[in-house]
């Protein structure tokens, strides 16, 4: 199976609040819940692709340099094998304010402390533990 290449954001506003969206339930893993992201585009990087997939997915306008690599997830599903590049994201509030569900789907700022309480994608709870770990020691 080819091994596809998506860039996730951790959206942090505050050291405080995570930006999380509901997965539609007609595509992979749907109905949980995801960091926002999508696939990275050939010759695209994935900074690039996570200026573009948060500009569409949810309406949040980010600078590049406001986006730092947090780690590289390699997982394989039954139906799909997936590299996930998982970037930190630091927001300013007023363009937090500005973000919603820019196709429709629901989204959640959710306080770091609080994200066990939703259920993710297998391949997601790493990401999870780095989060509260990092905001734990900022907190
Ligand atoms: N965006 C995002 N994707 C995730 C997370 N965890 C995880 O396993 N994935 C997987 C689910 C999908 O297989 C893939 C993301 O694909 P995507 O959002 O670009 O595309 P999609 O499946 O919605 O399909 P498409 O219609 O855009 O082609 O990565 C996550 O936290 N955020
Ligand atoms: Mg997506």
């Amino acid at each position: 199976m080819k091994q596809v290449h998506v860039a996730v954001a951790v959206v942090v506003v505050n050291d405080q609040d995570i930006l999380i969206a509901r997965r539609p339930d007609d595509k992979h893993q749907g109905g949980r819940w995801e960091f926002p992201g999508g696939k990275v585009e050939a010759d695209e990087s994935v900074e690039a692709a996570l200026v573009r997939e948060l500009d569409e997915e949810v309406a949040l306008p980010v600078a590049l340099g406001a986006i730092t690599s947090l780690m590289k997830i390699p997982f394989e599903y039954p139906d799909k094998r997936v590299l996930l590049d998982v970037c930190w994201v630091e927001a300013n509030m007023n363009d937090a304010l500005l973000a919603h569900g820019a196709e429709g789907q629901e989204v959640r700022w959710v306080h770091y402390s609080r994200l066990n309480e939703f259920t993710f994608p297998d391949a997601n709870q790493p990401i999870v533990v780095a989060i509260q770990q990092r905001l734990d020691a900022l907190n």
